[in-house]
């Protein structure tokens, strides 16, 4: 986590934005003349870019969402390597959120994700995803995890392993006591992250490469979940449009204030839409100054909102 961890002190801002574009949050200018999944990929490019150039220098990190560029096919993948691409370029760290999880077979094809894509004779493996980290099911075991954290380590990357997800029906599995444990499901695999993330702790800040998923949404399970998972960072979405609240974020965090990366997608990228007044766009170029303008104001509210709740 290395390399997270001094972004976020270069920032001073435990928040990333996650770029999960949909039709309904781009200003309709965007996609007046879509006529294809390509024209589509073209305006989420233009969207995300406005947001990078807006952020950059006040948040440490991205993360796009696999599912909204998938929804377009081969184009929308386009979109998505496009787009993370051109975050590295401007120096943020890209933090995929993919959610895999197969048999070890497959989940070594899926780390590619990480170490690039599969070693054949006569070339080297292509960095074809530009990602820093990617969130991982946990669902199969050891054998869909290990793959990721061979890759990991191999690559100088991470992994974020889903403990307590932010949806209310999370607690359908997460919150079942194990039988003969007093554990929940989430409490055991919180066990399980700080066991395979061991070997792979980082010397200086003591952080390992394998991260967890906690919701914002649940702050005591979320603080309970701080207690067992010392050297695991967390990555914690449910921050604003889910409901969560920096009040809630206080236990997430370790004893330095550190320990957790926020997300918020919707409110930072859809921010624009809750403008008081806005107009009628002329042009691409006024539509996207709109979305990059109030995307920076809300980057920085929330990460003045954390500030103050963590001090
Ligand atoms: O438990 C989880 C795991 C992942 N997510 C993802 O985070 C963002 C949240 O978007 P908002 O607009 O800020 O609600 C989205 O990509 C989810 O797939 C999550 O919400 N909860």
């Amino acid at each position: 986590m290395r390399q997270l961890i001094e972004a976020i002190t270069r920032t001073s801002n435990p928040s990333v934005v996650g770029l999960d574009p949909k039709p309904s949050l781009l200003p309709k200018i965007l996609l007046r003349n879509a006529k294809s999944p390509q024209d589509v990929a073209q305006a989420y490019f233009s969207f995300n870019t406005a947001i990078i150039d807006a952020v950059y220098d006040i948040v440490p990190a991205v993360k796009p969402q696999i599912a909204m560029y998938e929804s377009w096919g081969e184009a929308g993948i386009n979109a998505y390597t496009r787009t993370n691409e051109y975050a590295r370029s401007r120096g943020l760290y890209v933090l995929g959120d993919i959610k895999r999880g197969d048999i070890g077979s497959t989940a070594q094809a899926y780390a590619s994700h990480l170490n690039g894509t599969p070693k054949i004779e006569g070339m080297e493996p292509v960095d074809v995803w530009h990602e820093d980290a990617v969130t991982v099911n946990p669902y199969l075991g050891i054998d869909g995890i290990e793959p990721f954290i061979e890759a990991a380590q191999e690559c100088d990357k991470d992994i974020f392993v889903l403990a307590k997800t932010s949806n209310p029906s999370s607690a359908d599995l997460q919150d079942l006591t194990i039988a003969n444990t007093n554990l929940t499901l989430s409490e055991h695999v919180a066990l399980l992250l700080e066991q395979w993330g061991e070997t792979t702790r980082d010397s200086q800040y003591g952080y390992s490469r394998v991260g967890a998923v906690v919701g914002a949404t649940h702050p005591v399970i979320g603080a309970k979940l701080r207690e067992l998972m010392p050297h695991t960072f967390f990555l914690v979405p449910g921050y604003g449009a889910q409901g969560g609240t920096a009040r809630d974020l206080r236990g997430l965090f370790d004893s330095n204030g550190m320990g957790a990366l926020v997300n918020s997608s919707r409110g930072i990228i859809a921010a624009w839409q809750k403008a008081e007044d806005i107009p009628e766009f002329s042009s691409t170029e006024q539509a996207l100054d709109f979305v990059a303008h109030y995307a920076r104001e809300a980057a920085l509210a929330m990460k003045n909102d954390i500030t103050n709740a963590l001090s």
